[in-house]
């Protein structure tokens, strides 16, 4: 079983397409997405070389939002190491992050084409998204992107263990830029429930959709679970860029357009923090707390 592929040169012929895979699966891939395969691989490279940075300078790299900063190898995730920055949207904040890293001109040049074309991306997506449920597609004008490269240090002993355990991403839609070498990555097929590995296809990315999507199209976008397997004893590098929806008092609420009398409202409005503060002190990473905000739940 494969993903669906989304030609993004192929518009307005893929809208249903698309809307088809946002429902039934939660993800596709995209490929013809303009993103030069050039800049996809000295992004990586440069990627790369970040996390050879002395830990003192990668320890530079602050939380804006809980979890947005860096992330060392811990006792808990003792293989799992990451680089990030909130708001990927704001040039400013990538030219901070990157003078804080004390990167050179030319990584500088890269993270900054990168971040411009990776947001632009996620918002030309969540905007056909929105065009294929024919509602336009200014509704995430001014969203926020939270960014994160991922290192993986699979080790011998941790051949045949889940490296990322299963998961929603909690925001509206994730572009990964996956290992092209290293594959691992695994979908949850809606229907079956069972995992379906998603092999690396070069020059494409993965788009996933997260709780926040499902929220904001009254239950009609699936939030897909998915999970990092450790294949072989090696390094793998993935790239995030998650488009998380609306910024700082702006309320998460479906269209009025997707409301009626067979539609009714599922979710209470909230906002992305308090979303995610639920989310992390209940422990509920695979769209659980999705639950507790449904138009009708008690949150206790
Ligand atoms: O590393 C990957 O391929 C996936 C990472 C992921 O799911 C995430 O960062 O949310
Ligand atoms: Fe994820």
């Amino acid at each position: 079983m494969m993903i669906p592929v989304i030609d993004m040169k192929k518009f307005p012929g893929q809208y249903t397409e698309m809307l088809r895979a946002s429902q039934e699966w939660g993800c596709f891939r995209v490929v013809n997405h303009g993103i030069p395969n050039t800049l996809l691989q000295e992004m990586k490279s440069v990627v790369k070389s970040l996390f050879d940075l002395p830990l003192e300078i990668k320890r530079r790299n602050k939380d804006a939002i809980p979890g947005s900063g860096y992330q060392q190898p811990n006792e808990a995730n003792p293989l799992y190491e990451a680089l990030g920055l909130y708001d990927i949207a704001s040039s400013d904040v990538v030219q901070e992050f990157c003078s804080l890293l004390c990167v050179s001109t030319h990584q500088r040049d890269v993270i900054g084409r990168y971040a411009r074309a990776i947001h632009g991306l996620g918002m030309e997506i969540a905007g056909k998204i929105g065009e294929s449920m024919g509602l336009g597609d200014a509704f995430c004008k001014g969203w926020a992107s939270q960014f994160r490269i991922n290192k993986y240090h699979f080790t011998p002993q941790s051949v045949g263990t889940t490296g990322v355990q299963i998961h929603t991403d909690s925001g509206f839609l994730t572009i990964l830029q996956e290992d092209e070498n290293v594959g691992g990555l695994e979908v949850m097929d809606h229907d079956s429930s069972s995992f379906v590995a998603v092999d690396p296809l070069p020059s494409s990315l993965l788009i996933n959709f997260g709780d926040i999507a499902t929220a904001w199209s009254n239950g009609k976008i699936c939030n897909v679970k998915h999970r990092v397997q450790c294949k072989e004893e090696t390094i793998r590098f993935s790239i995030a860029t998650f488009l998380l929806g609306p910024k700082d008092d702006q309320q998460v609420e479906a269209p009025s357009e997707l409301i009626d009398a067979q539609h009714p409202r599922l979710f209470l409005p909230f906002t992305i923090k308090d979303y995610r503060k639920l989310r992390e002190s209940k422990e509920m990473h695979a769209g659980e707390a999705l639950s507790l905000v449904r138009a009708n739940a008690t949150v206790t």
